[in-house]
């Protein structure tokens, strides 16, 4: 859902360089507007591993070779909403790519979850900025000077990252799963 936008800003600038589609995961229950509500629901999610309903299907995820999956940090994890998709669709064999925006703390151990849920997955190295940071007010942030930072780093991540994602990039499938 990528509540301040900064997420699926940054799965733009992926999208503009790489092609392919596009599918933001939303929940039969959405979590609430109201952030420090939300903090205290993901807190509980988090520690007795509760995973949401989620209402977006895919179909057709085998016909993908590359997927990307985008999320924030939420409590220092993955969101509850990622690791549902990860948990209900089999991507194995398929190359995993993470990436994420956070307020300033990291990644936390979303990445390390990400390759736990995807044990039989290429997953070549993420990529990771500093996103807004709602607990202070600050909500979106990729314009201007930071979109510009950002898509520079991406495109150095992408010419990098082991040439899992640049090899044939042009004859793959790809798909982007953004929460
Ligand atoms: C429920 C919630 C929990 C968060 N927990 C963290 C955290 O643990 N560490 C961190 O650096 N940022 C945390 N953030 C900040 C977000 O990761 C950051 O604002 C991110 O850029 C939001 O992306 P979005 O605009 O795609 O929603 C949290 C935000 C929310 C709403």
């Amino acid at each position: 859902m990528s509540r301040t936008k900064n997420t699926k800003a940054v799965a733009e600038i992926i999208h503009q360089k790489v092609g392919g589609d596009m599918i933001a995961l939303e929940l039969v229950t959405p979590y609430p507007d109201h952030y420090q509500t939300t903090v205290d629901q993901v807190a509980k999610e988090n520690a007795n591993g509760f995973l949401p309903i989620l209402k977006t299907k895919i179909d057709s995820i085998q016909k993908y070779d590359i997927v990307f999956v985008g999320f924030p940090t939420w409590g220092m994890q993955l969101p509850p909403p990622m690791k549902s998709f990860l948990k209900q669709y089999d991507l194995s064999g398929k190359i995993v790519v993470p990436f994420n925006t956070n307020g300033g703390y990291g990644i936390g151990s979303s990445f390390e979850t990400v390759k736990q849920l995807c044990p039989k997955s290429n997953i070549p190295e993420g990529f990771s900025t500093k996103g807004g940071l709602e607990r202070d007010g600050i909500l979106f942030v990729m314009e201007g000077k930071k979109e510009k930072q950002v898509q520079a780093e991406v495109q150095a991540w992408l010419k990098k990252s082991d040439c899992l994602i640049n090899n044939n990039l042009t004859c793959k499938n790809i798909l982007k799963i953004i929460f």
